[in-house]
């Protein structure tokens, strides 16, 4: 993992960084904020042509389907910002190249799951680091200029599992349950912290504890956004896990569906545009949901907590705890408010992503 987390940072400050396959290294740059040259710097460095990586989310809304992952081959002269709207642009422009899509290999496909591990956009720019290159790139790799991650390392870079630290812990009354305790967890990678708080004395022999998985939501959560039902969705949680005796929320940092809050912010504003949230993730290269529940498992295990009573209106969360080795013995619903501005969210989350939301839909809402 050492490696992976401090390519992280060099990602992110759109430095590229090496893929280690010993019989073709590969040099990966993200395309999210890559300067007007990249591409052309970026052969220089590997003495072959960059391609650019696209994912099968993006690649399907720019009508392609394609089961995996793709590289399109670039035409001389497209850099800077006609890169960015060939590879996350909302009205791109693919045109004839789409001629030369073929399936990206296994690096290929480890340098996107980097990019998403970065929380950059899903799209990379890659080249294959020539023979007469070697030796330089090796060098380069040497003095600490470039930074080299094994390539199985690369493709594994989004699984923490028995990886978080436990890290702190302290009492916090909580207006609506006054006897709750926060305890942090950090992620290897340094950039994700996640907090469980743990409300009353949940007594694990006693029966299912009562758990809410929450999903960071800042524009929600701290500031009572009217897009989405986060931040009801949070205080309910957290006073009706009071009522039921006691239990645990785990505020999870999974930003946005997991593609982090700048990505969240990008696809608000291709909703304004028209697209649903759905359309407006794929729009940008990810998936429908990113998350990935490893760390709340993990979270449990350390809680010592193995049969839940779960808060969710999202099938996901079910079936991802269950395959976590975590029993969820019920599930019950918790809903927010309808309103004019999240109704289309909550119904294509309804309708396109299974979210069991006929209560809130229906009018019936709301708890409290
Ligand atoms: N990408 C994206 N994320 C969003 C949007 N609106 C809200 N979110 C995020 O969606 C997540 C919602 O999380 P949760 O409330 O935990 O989960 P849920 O999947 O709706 O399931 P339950 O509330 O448990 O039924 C948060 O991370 C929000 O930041 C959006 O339009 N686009
Ligand atoms: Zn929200």
């Amino acid at each position: 993992m050492h490696q992976v987390e401090r390519a992280i940072f060099d990602l992110r400050r759109g430095l590229p960084v090496l893929i280690g396959e010993a019989s073709a290294p590969l040099l990966v740059q993200p395309v999210e904020g890559a300067a007007d040259t990249a591409v052309a710097t970026l052969a220089d460095r590997a003495g072959s042509p960059p391609a650019l990586v696209l994912s099968r989310h993006r690649l399907a809304w720019l009508g392609h389907p394609r089961a995996t992952p793709a590289l399109l081959a670039l035409p001389p002269g497209l850099e800077g910002e006609r890169l960015a709207a060939v590879a996350f642009g909302a009205e791109p422009e693919l045109g004839v190249w789409a001629d030369a899509l073929v399936d990206a290999d296994p690096a290929e496909r480890a340098a996107l799951a980097l990019m998403r591990r970065a929380l950059l956009i899903p799209a990379a720019l890659v080249a294959r680091v020539a023979p007469a290159r070697r030796d330089a790139v090796a060098a380069e790799v040497a003095d600490g200029t470039l930074l080299e991650v094994p390539a199985e390392a690369a493709a594994r870079c989004q699984e923490t599992h028995g990886l978080l630290k436990r890290i702190s812990e302290a009492r916090i009354p909580l207006e609506d349950a006054f006897d709750s305790r926060f305890i942090l967890f950090r992620e290897p990678d340094g950039l994700r912290e996640h907090v469980a708080v743990v409300i009353g004395e949940p007594q694990a022999a006693a029966g299912p504890v009562p758990l809410r998985l929450h999903s960071a939501c800042l524009t929600g959560d701290l500031f009572g956004s009217l897009r989405c039902d986060c931040g009801e969705q949070l205080r309910n949680a957290v006073a009706e896990i009071e009522a039921l005796g006691g239990g645990v929320l785990l505020y999870l940092a999974q930003e946005g569906r997991g593609i982090g809050l700048a990505n969240k912010l990008r696809a608000y504003t291709r909703q304004d545009a028209g697209l649903d949230t759905l359309d407006a993730d794929h729009s940008l290269g990810f998936a429908e949901d990113e998350r990935r529940y490893a760390v709340a498992v993990d979270m449990l295990a350390s809680l010592g907590i193995h049969r839940v009573q779960l808060l969710t209106n999202n099938p996901r969360k079910v079936a991802a705890l269950t395959a976590g080795g975590i029993e969820v013995v019920s599930r019950q619903a918790l809903y927010g408010t309808l309103n004019d501005h999240n109704r289309r969210y909550l119904s294509a989350k309804a309708e396109r992503a299974g979210h069991l939301l006929e209560g809130v839909l229906n009018g019936k809402a709301t708890r409290r």
